[in-house]
């Protein structure tokens, strides 16, 4: 492509004159960034004392990562996603079952390689990584795609210096007695948990940037807090009365063996689950909570649909008197006007989780209800990349000083 053609691309691709600032800083995807702006590099101390670096990469370096639980779904997402990243280098894969074998053996996907020249050749078992003390320390960024309770294990062995992404849920919840009540164990490494950062870009970008520890979302909870966050900032929505009916693709339970998740237990069907106990409820009530001011209780229901990816949620919200679907439009219009991420389709517009799949995209609407004083949102992601692997990417790149859409500019795959 021409330098010339790639440059009107870009300029019509991103949203924001930050975005195009950083862009235009750079020659070419993939070349050296000359914008010096983009890799601030100081050293932070965090309020327990430890010290790490906001911004790890210069210019011209590229970063070192290592991968806790790549032979997982969201492991494989983040490898996905990660080959196309100009400035980053996979030093290091674990897996459980799977250690010992190739990564092409777990993930056929991965048989070629298309230019991916840093794979390491064998997953090893992560207990293996964290006893190699110079293995781990060559690494900047860790990523950790572990069940509950398992993560919380291996990252409180982490040395603070790395920079943790952790997609599970153990440090998401701001309060160790809500982990115990949901996730039914008592929380481990309460003092991580105080130190992490909830890393939903759109709401937290500045304290993302100087994170040691990044609480990557959980899946129904992004898509949840990117439609409804700027309505209760802005006191467009009654705090009291919402009902967030959510759909979810089979690969959010993830690869381990279940029966829940067999081909004949859920093709040609769907069904409710977690009904009025899900574990996302706290985690969507405390980042409403937060937005709002005062204490927000959501009636969430999710359902599992034949599908592999993608999750779409009906939102319906009541409007408190004075406001018309038309403010909430503008609301969600001027929050999201310079993000990369998340859009507002135009009115009348449904979004599907087809137009996000394989993306980092998070796509909004709002309607008008039948019923007067009611609305109804819609928010789609692709549960695997903005629900998991392309947000922590998305949340590495700000760690580290890269532009934020790195490595996330797919459009979906359709049909
Ligand atoms: N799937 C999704 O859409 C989303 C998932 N998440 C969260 O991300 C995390 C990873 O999810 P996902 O990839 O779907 O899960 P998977 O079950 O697909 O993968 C789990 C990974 O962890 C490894 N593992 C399991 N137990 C242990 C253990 N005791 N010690 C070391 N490694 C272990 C597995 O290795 P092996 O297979 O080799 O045994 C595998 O690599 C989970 O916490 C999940 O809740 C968050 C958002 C969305
Ligand atoms: C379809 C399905 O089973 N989805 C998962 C959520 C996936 C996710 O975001 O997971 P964590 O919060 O567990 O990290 C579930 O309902 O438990």
């Amino acid at each position: 492509m021409s330098e010339k053609l790639f440059f009107v691309i870009s300029l019509y691709s991103v949203k924001s004159c930050k975005q195009t600032k950083l862009l235009l800083g750079r020659r070419r995807f993939g070349q050296t960034a000359t914008c010096r702006s983009l890799v601030p590099s100081k050293r932070v101390k965090h309020t327990n004392g430890e010290a790490s670096i906001a911004c790890t990469a210069s210019p011209t370096t590229t970063v070192q990562v290592g991968i806790l639980g790549a032979s997982g779904y969201t492991g494989a997402e983040l490898l996905r996603l990660l080959a196309k990243h100009p400035r980053v280098s996979v030093k290091v894969i674990t897996a459980e079952r799977s250690a010992g074998k190739t990564y092409g053996q777990v993930f056929g996907q991965f048989q070629y390689r298309n230019g991916y020249h840093v794979l390491p050749e064998t997953l090893i078992e992560a207990s293996s990584l964290l006893e190699d003390s110079k293995l781990l320390n060559s690494l900047q960024v860790l990523f950790c795609c572990l069940p509950h309770g398992t993560s919380q294990e291996y990252i409180s062995r982490v040395p603070s210096n790395i920079r943790v992404i952790d997609l599970s849920a153990d440090f998401r919840l701001q309060d160790p007695s809500s982990y115990e009540r949901w996730y039914g164990k008592e929380h481990k490494a309460v003092d991580l948990q105080r130190q992490a950062v909830y890393g939903l870009v759109e709401v937290h970008r500045s304290a993302i940037q100087h994170a040691r520890l990044v609480a990557n979302p959980g899946c129904y909870p992004t898509a949840a807090q990117l439609a409804l966050v700027p309505l209760l900032k802005h006191r467009l929505i009654d705090p009291n009365d919402i009902v967030i009916d959510a759909k979810s693709g089979v690969s959010g339970a993830g690869r381990a063996l279940r029966e829940s998740s067999l081909f004949c237990e859920v093709h040609e069907g769907m069904h409710a689950y977690g009904v009025g106990s899900h574990r996302h409820i706290p985690e969507i009530e405390q980042g409403l909570t937060e937005a709002c001011g005062h204490s927000v209780v959501v009636n969430f229901t999710p359902h599992l649909v034949p599908m592999s990816r993608g999750i779409l949620e009906s939102i319906y919200v009541k409007l408190p008197s004075g406001v018309g679907v038309t403010q909430l439009r503008e609301c969600l219009q001027d929050t999201y006007a310079n993000e990369h991420f998340v859009t507002l389709l135009p009115e009348g517009i449904v979004p599907q989780t087809r137009f996000v799949r394989g993306t980092n995209h998070c796509l909004l609407n709002v309607f008008q209800d039948r019923i007067a004083n009611r609305a109804i949102l819609f928010s789609a992601i692709d549960n695997l990349v903005k629900g998991a692997s392309g947000q922590a990417v998305q949340n590495m790149n700000i760690l580290c000083g890269f532009p934020e859409e790195t490595a996330l500019q797919d459009v979906a795959l359709f049909p």
